[in-house]
């Protein structure tokens, strides 16, 4: 846990011990090691946002997006690129949350990471930050009109063709 960070806001923290016990019972939709911490989607989550009829907006890393891609076909994939690696640095050491020696090992997993860019749904590169939203909105926006999702979500009241 980071100086700042609230279990239950931030994350839900558990132990390593309940982590294990969670992996090995099936309990997560993905999880992954990421930056030396392990972290994971739990399944019930996203069930009851499901059952709730909501959209889930996952940050996640691209080992456990892989793992998502898999499983969740129905799933839109968006990789947030910094504009460069010296913007990425800069942000990192300005947050000062990270050791020298982590925001190394983050700038490193990152090149490792960027490489998996080409297989995700959309791009967004996050200079202007309140572009990159507004992008990122519109990415959520277009998709909520997918033809396909717009026709089961009216076939109780339109009758549509195959
Ligand atoms: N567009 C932006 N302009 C300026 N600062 C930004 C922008 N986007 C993010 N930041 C800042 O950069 C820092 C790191 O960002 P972010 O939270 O995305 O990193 P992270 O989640 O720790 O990275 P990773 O996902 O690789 O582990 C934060 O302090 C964040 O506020
Ligand atoms: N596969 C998963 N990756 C996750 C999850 N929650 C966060 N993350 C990724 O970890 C890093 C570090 O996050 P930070 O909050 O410590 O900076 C970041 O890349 C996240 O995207 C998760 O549940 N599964």
């Amino acid at each position: 846990m980071r100086p700042g960070e609230k279990d239950g806001v931030d994350y839900h923290f558990v132990s390593a011990g309940a982590f294990e016990k969670m992996v090995a019972e099936g309990a997560f939709a993905e999880w992954a090691e990421v930056h030396g911490n392990r972290y994971g989607t739990a399944l019930a989550t996203l069930e009851e946002a499901r059952a709730a009829g909501q959209d889930v907006l996952l940050d996640i890393d691209c080992q456990g997006a892989a793992q998502l891609k898999k499983n969740y076909r129905q799933g839109v994939f968006v990789f947030i690129l910094p504009p460069d690696f010296q913007e990425l640095r800069r942000r990192l050491v300005g947050r000062n949350t990270d050791s020298a020696e982590v925001i190394e090992r983050r700038i490193a997993n990152a090149r490792g990471e960027i490489r998996e860019a080409a297989w995700y749904d959309y791009i967004v590169v996050n200079d202007d930050f309140e572009q990159a939203l507004a992008e990122l909105k519109s990415i959520v926006l277009a998709e909520g009109c997918r033809s396909g999702r717009v026709l089961d979500g009216l076939k109780d009241v339109f009758e549509f063709g195959a």
